[in-house]
């Protein structure tokens, strides 16, 4: 019967786009994956009311925007402070004791080199995609970012959450992005970073789907569930179907963290996105809570910037 049907349709596809776009382990070829999208898209033309927000058939929405209209975001998305050497991660972490009498744990990330987004589910559902904007507002850009296939469009579980993170562009994607582009005569993009900003600010969800976008979240801001570390709020994020980033090393002392920014930083290149840096914060959200803020960015975190790497002529 139909609504089985759908459903089965929908779960399929679902599985086959977490494996290929976010565990980089496609379970089927893309012909399968097509003639049952296919097949979903037939059915639901057949029974319209039986299409649901989460079906793969809406990630590409149907008409092109006017604008973006504005988000508020309720809790700021504040930047990081810089460390652009071992001695500023060294005065972080001697500010850090000073204030708390006591030591942390430190949860290092790579500083993905993309766009900072918002995203906000209910019930398990994507609701609202929105751009980082100058912290306080941000545009609304959620039909972008139900036209990148990394990104969910239901969890695993039915929870309310406000996930941060980044969408960027592969490098590989960048390349043949730009390829093509050369080959129409068209601008090139810079770097992957602008190629990724300029596609989500595309009114058209079709070129976003055509661009070859991806994303990894890294941080929960509300969520009916949060854990008492960083590392347990990535886990759970991890768990509720959302791409987060392999390499996340936790240490007890600041000069593991400073040995950890150098490997990464001659090593960057081995990785198939660019990254700009280290993230470092305090792992403990209690010990994050009494650390509280500056006027614009926390003191439990920093970001270790890498020297600019110079332009490949
Ligand atoms: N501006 C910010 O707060 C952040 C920016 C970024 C970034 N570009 N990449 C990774 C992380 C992370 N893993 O926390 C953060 S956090």
């Amino acid at each position: 019967m139909a609504k089985r049907r759908i459903e089965e349709l929908k779960e399929l596809l679902q599985k086959y786009d977490y494996h290929y776009h976010v565990l980089d382990q496609p379970l089927v070829e893309d012909s399968t994956y097509d003639l049952l999208l296919k097949e979903l898209k037939e059915l639901e033309d057949k029974f319209p009311d039986l299409v649901t927000p989460d079906s793969p058939t809406q990630r590409v929405g149907g008409q092109v925007l006017q604008g973006f209209s504005t988000v508020i975001h309720k809790t700021p998305m504040l930047s990081l402070a810089n460390a652009f050497n071992d001695g500023d991660l060294r005065d972080f972490a001697n500010r850090i004791y000073k204030t708390l009498g006591e030591k942390v744990k430190y949860v290092c990330e790579l500083k993905i080199d993309g766009l900072a987004v918002s995203l906000i589910y209910q019930g398990g559902m994507l609701v609202q995609g929105a751009t980082r904007g100058d912290g306080e507002r941000g545009e609304d850009i959620t039909q972008n970012i139900k036209a990148i296939k990394g990104i969910p469009l239901k969890l695993q579980r039915p929870v309310d959450l406000e996930v941060r993170g980044e969408v960027y562009m592969p490098k590989k994607s960048f390349e043949l992005l730009n390829k093509e582009r050369e080959e129409k005569g068209e601008p090139l993009f810079a770097n992957p970073r602008n190629a990724a900003a300029g596609t989500l600010r595309q009114l058209d969800p079709k070129i976003v789907a055509s661009r070859n976008l991806a994303a990894f979240f890294y941080g929960v801001v509300e969520s009916t569930e949060l854990g008492d570390s960083h590392r347990e709020n990535l886990q759970k994020v991890k768990e509720l179907g959302l791409p987060t980033n392999p390499h996340v090393a936790v240490f007890d002392e600041i000069e593991d963290v400073i040995s950890y920014c150098q490997r990464w930083h001659e090593e960057r290149n081995t990785l198939p996105y660019e990254i700009d840096g280290i993230v470092i914060k305090v792992d403990s959200l209690k010990q994050q809570q009494r650390l509280g803020f500056t006027a614009k960015s926390p003191r439990w975190a920093i970001a270790y910037k890498f020297p600019a790497q110079k332009a490949i002529s």
